[in-house]
């Protein structure tokens, strides 16, 4: 029998993004799906709709019930209200889900297959049934050097992080953009003409900064258009901020290695790229392994890992948001030993947060569960 899968949150940001990966690996062909909306119950369903051509209310338990596998993207908020009622009339389907709302609980696994594909089957073996998407940060490190782990290498890893703009959602790309397009129109007059001063630009953009409206800066609150902000997500009140939290408690979940966890800590920064986090590691090896190893190790350990040689013309050609967005490919560059020691090792990596950092594990998740 056909697998029945219910889709909720499949128009917003992530969800188009799922659905054009759901349709470019034919994902469609091996499911029945069943669309769901909060806004538009009884309309017409997506053309990647076979039987089922209406949109089902997504707060509707009986249709939710009916689902083989329910999958979302339509944030937090609506896991938590609809989820405890899925499960609470008795629905032991499986639940799939973008949010982080779930994502510590001891009967969630964070789904990231090509990284802990043996954490996912153990749970599927004994009947679990939540898989969760892990934060995107987290998810882009470990897809690139996630062979480290697995070998048993790191003795603790710091993560600086350079966070696109789409981490926050839609309205924070818009508003990325629209402030890029005040401060250009700012100074046009100035750019336009060749013998301007720079220091009358430069004084004139940060006057337009600091002046920018509560409007303009609604979504991040302070400016991002030429300027950075270094906090992500919520104050957690003991100096870190969430996003800076989820990365060790993220990673050694994804690992199953909580019981013995690795240390990870660093800073989180959302800077004025448009969808690819960017992140400068810093690991403590266990012991001094050769750099040619290690990049073998890298290159060697998923089919979308790209090492990058640790040259200019390739690092500035192949290591960038620009030449990484849309695409799956996760680079790791700048790898070399640091001046602390051999132990110590630098790394550059960038993944598209709205791939692998968000859609692409649970359409995978979703294919593990079809084809078993
Ligand atoms: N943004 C990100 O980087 C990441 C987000 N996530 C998770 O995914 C959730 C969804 O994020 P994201 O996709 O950015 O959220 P969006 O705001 O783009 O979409 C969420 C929902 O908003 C509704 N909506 C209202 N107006 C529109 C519109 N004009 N266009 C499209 N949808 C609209 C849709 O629901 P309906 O069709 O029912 O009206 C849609 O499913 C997040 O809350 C988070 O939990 C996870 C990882 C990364
Ligand atoms: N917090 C991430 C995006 C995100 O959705 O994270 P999470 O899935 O952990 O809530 C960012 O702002 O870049």
């Amino acid at each position: 029998m056909t697998t029945l899968v219910g889709l909720v949150g499949w128009r917003g940001m992530v969800g188009s993004v799922l659905m054009d990966r759901m349709t470019a690996e034919k994902d469609f062909d091996l499911i029945e799906p069943l669309f769901f909306s909060t806004s538009n119950a009884g309309g017409k369903a997506p053309a990647q709709a076979k039987n089922e051509t209406t949109l089902q209310d997504a707060h509707d338990i009986e249709q939710l019930k009916r689902c083989d596998v329910v999958i979302t993207c339509q944030g937090g908020d609506y896991t938590n209200e609809v989820y405890p009622k899925l499960r609470a009339a008795g629905w032991t389907g499986h639940w799939i889900d973008a949010a982080s709302s779930l994502r510590m609980a001891d009967d969630a696994v964070i789904v990231l297959d090509p990284v802990n594909r043996p954490v996912i089957d153990q749970a599927l073996a004994q009947g679990g049934n939540n898989w969760i998407g892990g934060n995107c940060t987290v998810s882009c490190m470990l897809m690139g050097v996630g062979a480290l782990y697995k070998a048993g290498l790191v003795e603790w890893m710091s993560t600086q992080t350079y966070q696109a703009a789409s981490g926050g959602g839609a309205q924070h790309m818009r508003e990325l953009l629209t402030q890029y397009g005040t401060l250009n129109a700012e100074v046009k007059a100035l750019l336009d003409d060749p013998k301007s001063a720079i220091l009358e630009i430069d004084r004139r953009i940060v006057d337009k900064q600091r002046s920018l409206t509560a409007a303009e800066t609604a979504n991040f609150g302070v400016p991002l258009g030429g300027s950075l902000i270094p906090w992500i997500d919520k104050d957690l009140g003991n100096g870190m901020s969430k996003e800076e939290w989820k990365g060790m408690a993220e990673t050694n979940k994804i690992l199953g290695s909580s019981a013995n966890a690795i240390p990870v800590d660093g800073f989180c920064v959302r800077i004025g790229a448009m969808r690819c986090h960017s992140q400068a590691l810093t690991f403590k090896l266990k012991k001094d392994v050769p750099l040619d190893e290690i990049e073998a190790m890298i290159a060697a350990d998923n089919a979308w890992v790209k090492v990058v040689p640790n040259t200019r013309e390739a690092t500035i050609r192949d290591l960038t948001p620009v030449a990484i967005t849309g695409t799956l490919t996760i680079p790791v560059g700048r790898l070399r030993k640091l001046a602390m020691g051999p132990e110590y090792l630098g790394a550059f990596t960038i993944g598209d947060q709205l791939l692998w950092g968000a859609a692409e594990p649970l359409r995978r998740m979703l294919r593990i569960l079809i084809e078993r």
